[in-house]
């Protein structure tokens, strides 16, 4: 049976303090405008997405607690590349954090909308180490046809329960209560199709103004990447241990964006390295 989808419940207060310490880790790794540019990494990876001027980039300044962490503006089209973050310990992140860019801005011409239609179509479907998707939503648009498309990109892995996702109603301070619970209802029912028996879909409230929602975002995050590491480590330890026996090096094994998408990548033994 398949549950119904309900908006994210709170962890408990002391699990919100260290998964806000966690996000707060934020810091500036490295941007690409192309997915081949992209380092290989063996780190759950969580990827912000959503229409132009959404508010994904104030999203993770807020989760970051930095101002300009993420370049955040009113005029939309403002971040063309994906932008990469490390979270956790400096010596040994634990997630990264992949600002892209917004869809469905008028005004870019009909070439570059479809380079990066491409990106974020490979992006979704190949990146190896994507743990999970957080597709923002202004509630006063409701989920549209693009950010359903930009879904379908990904359906197939959100199905199975390798990506996970989480849809934040943003800009929330903008709606009255009776508002929210209709916008909540909406997107619930644009969903429905998401919510397979494997599949780790959420929904939640969200105003980096008002700081709703905040600490149950970071929270999610935050088990997301560890029970992405807990996966891969269990996934790869026995054929680890064969490897051993049979004295083979897995030194080449490291994952790459080109190889099988399906096939599950490598637990994370080594900090994001950028790759040239
Ligand atoms: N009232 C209110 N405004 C917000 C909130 N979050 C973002 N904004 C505003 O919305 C505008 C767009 O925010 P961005 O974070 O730059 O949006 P984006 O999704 O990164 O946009 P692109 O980079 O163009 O794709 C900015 O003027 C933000 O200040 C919020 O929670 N409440
Ligand atoms: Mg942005």
């Amino acid at each position: 049976m398949t549950e119904p989808l309900t908006p994210v419940a709170s962890p408990p207060a002391n699990g919100l303090r260290t998964a806000l310490a966690w996000t707060h880790t934020a810091r500036f790794l490295t941007t690409a405008a192309r997915l081949d540019q992209l380092p290989t990494s063996l780190l759950p990876e969580i990827a912000f997405v959503g229409r132009s001027n959404a508010g994904k980039s104030t999203a993770i300044n807020t989760l970051a607690q930095q101002r300009r962490l993420a370049f955040a503006s009113k005029t939309p089209g403002r971040t063309q590349h994906i932008n990469l973050f490390s979270v956790g310990p400096k010596d040994a992140p634990e997630a990264l954090f992949a600002d892209l860019p917004g869809y469905g801005y008028a005004a870019v011409e009909r070439q570059a909308k479809l380079r990066w239609q491409q990106v974020m179509a490979d992006y979704l479907a190949q990146r190896r180490n994507l743990a999970g998707v957080v597709l923002l939503v202004d509630p006063r648009l409701g989920l549209t046809d693009l950010d359903q498309r930009l879904l379908d990109f990904v359906r197939p892995r959100i199905a199975v329960g390798e990506v996970k996702l989480m849809v934040v109603l943003t800009k929330t301070d903008k709606l009255n209560r009776a508002e929210s619970t209709r916008a909540l209802a909406a997107a619930q029912e644009a969903l429905a199709d998401h919510v397979t028996e494997d599949a780790d879909v959420g929904l939640l409230l969200f105003s980096a103004l008002k700081r709703i929602g905040v600490d149950d975002l970071a929270a999610s995050l935050r088990e997301w990447a560890d029970d992405c590491r807990a996966r891969w480590t269990a996934a790869v330890a026995p054929a680890a241990e064969l490897a051993a026996e049979a004295g083979t090096a897995r030194a080449d094994a490291a994952p790459t964006d080109a190889a099988d998408p399906a096939t599950p990548p490598l637990p994370p033994t080594d900090p994001a390295v950028p790759q040239p």
